[in-house]
């Protein structure tokens, strides 16, 4: 009799396994980060210690639940991978990231071998999606080179003495908004800080509506927060499916859509301006929309690295001088001896002058608080990626290239005596013979991609710390924890009560914006 066997399978089911196992295998392959592949040589990588991960996703929720605790949750997660040593590796959806948590291993990876460690990972939502591929900070290298040249041009040199007018003379109009509208002393120091941007970039005192100016700060809030947020740019390849097949496109697209119809808003006036001939000086004037400058992108490109440069360097100045008010009203001591380097240059018996930028050299004190602020409580806790274009030996580690290393901000503050304190004086210079020398500073980021802008923002803090100084007193004005920052708030990030300091003070002010009223950039509160 003819009986059916049960565990019969015809051909084409065992085919059909074999090759959804491939798939399967092949997808496995294409997701893992690099150190788990194998290596093409004999050597097999070897890679630092790093805390242990899940399947597939290896680190990165544990990174995406402490960026959603706030920034203080994050901060915490930076640092407990310290223990870790002075590197440690993370498997981050397909990418590897090795954290360096040492002033020595960022000396020697970031500073010393640049040329290999100056490219950035492909982040398809952040940088293709929401930038258009063009902000520079995110660029690959390619890209990014032309555009790097040209700001350094323009942010370096003779033109800093230029910026330091700009900056001299802004800060009298934020003086004197202290002195009028005390309470609003956060909403002064974004004013301050875009609009020395705006006037460096653009060549106009900057006269916007309120509505332009929350746009503005929008962008810039929704750029920096898109860096590592989606789990796309941690699996790249995942771009490279049909359209259909990515849901997540439609919003980031959006996103992006919406910078770039702010960023035309800003840039179409003052291009038209270039184009007329009724432009006063400026970076995009004088650099990139010069014939004779040769800048080699297209208006499109013009547009993003005006604009990158403007929200790059306005939000990390207004952040920074919030954390310098946190420093002061938490550490009394050190606000009075700032003061009183101050008092001893600008006040002569009854005589006051404002704080100038040429007085820098003799206000060591208060120059050493631009470092320690950054150090203190890092503006930027975790640098960009930096992404391996070769493999790499190093501390008996083989490591492959397309690796990520990142500079963990908070690591690095931590390996200073007394961690925790705010003292300025650790970047002074001792008397000759002490043996005393300045320690490395990162504050900036390093290597190539080291912060273009550093020396306008070093300019752009100093005087505010000065002139602040000289002219009010600042005290808590209630409960502060000098851990939470609040960044990101609208309303006042923590409270602060800023007096001036006499009425010879508040004369001076007044004496001082009445002089330089006309040119002013406006802000519009409405
Ligand atoms: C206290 C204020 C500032 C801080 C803490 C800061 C920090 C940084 C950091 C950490 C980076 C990335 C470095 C790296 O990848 O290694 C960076 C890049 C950059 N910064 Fe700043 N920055 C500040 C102010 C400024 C200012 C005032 C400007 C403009 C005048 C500026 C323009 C830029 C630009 C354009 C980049 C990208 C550079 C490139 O693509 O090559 N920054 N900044």
């Amino acid at each position: 009799m003819y009986t059916i066997d049960s565990t019969y399978h015809p051909p084409y089911v065992g085919v059909f396994l074999l090759i959804f196992s491939c798939c399967v295998y092949a997808v496995i392959q294409v997701l893992k980060p690099v150190d788990l592949k194998r290596s093409s040589g004999k050597r097999r990588w070897s890679m630092p210690p790093g805390p242990p991960g899940a399947p597939v996703l290896g680190n990165l929720r544990q990174m995406m639940k402490a960026r959603r605790g706030g920034a203080l949750s994050f901060n915490k997660w930076l640092a407990s991978l310290i223990p870790y040593g002075e590197m440690a590796t993370l498997h981050m959806g397909s990418k590897t990231w090795i954290v360096l948590n040492s002033d020595r291993v960022v000396s020697e990876l970031i500073a010393k071998r640049g040329k290999i460690t100056n490219e950035r990972p492909h982040m398809p939502i952040a940088s293709d999606l929401v930038s258009n591929g063009k902000r520079t900070v995110i660029r690959q290298e390619e890209e990014w080179r032309e555009g790097r040249r040209v700001m350094h041009h323009l942010l370096s040199g003779s033109n800093l003495k230029v910026y330091a007018g700009m900056q001299e003379l802004e800060s009298v109009d934020m003086l004197r908004r202290y002195l009028r509208e005390p309470k609003l002393w956060y909403s002064h120091h974004f004013r301050y800080a875009t609009s020395v941007l705006y006037r460096i970039v653009m060549g106009y005192p900057l006269h916007k509506s309120k509505a332009e100016l929350d746009a503005y700060q929008r962008v810039t809030i929704e750029f920096v927060s898109s860096i590592n947020q989606s789990y796309v740019d941690f699996f790249p390849s995942f771009s490279t499916l049909p359209h259909v097949l990515q849901p997540w496109r439609s919003y980031w697209m959006q996103m992006g859509a919406f910078h770039r119809r702010v960023f035309q808003q800003w840039w179409q006036p003052i291009s038209a301006a270039v184009r007329d001939g009724s432009a006063p000086p400026s970076f995009v004037r004088d650099v990139l929309l010069h014939p004779d400058m040769r800048y080699a992108g297209d208006d499109e490109e013009a547009m993003y690295l005006a604009t990158s440069v403007m929200a790059a360097g306005g939000d990390n100045t207004r952040m920074t001088m919030n954390v310098f008010i946190m420093a002061m009203v938490t550490n009394p001591e050190a606000q009075a001896r700032a003061r009183a380097e101050v008092d001893r240059v600008c006040t002569k018996g009854d005589s006051l002058r404002l704080p100038r930028m040429s007085d820098m050299s003799e206000m060591p004190y208060v120059a050493a608080m631009i470092k320690e602020v950054l150090r203190w409580r890092p503006t930027v806790p975790i640098v960009p990626p930096h992404q391996l274009t070769e493999n790499l030996e190093f501390d008996g580690k083989f490591i492959p290239a397309g690796t990520c290393l990142l500079i963990n901000s908070i690591a690095l503050s931590n390996e200073f005596e007394d961690a925790n304190k705010f003292k300025p004086e650790r970047w002074l210079q001792g008397p000759p013979g002490s043996g005393k020398t300045i320690p490395n500073f990162w504050g900036f980021g390093g290597g190539r991609r080291v912060c273009v802008g550093s020396k306008v923002a070093e300019q752009a803090l100093f005087i505010i710390f000065a002139r602040l100084l000289y002219c009010f007193e600042l005290i808590p004005d209630g409960p502060i924890d000098d851990e939470k920052l609040n960044h990101q708030s609208l309303d006042e990030p923590f409270p602060v009560r800023a007096t001036v300091r006499s009425d010879g003070h508040a004369a001076l002010i007044e004496g001082e914006a009445a002089k330089y009223e006309a040119s002013f950039s406006t802000f519009a509160t409405k």
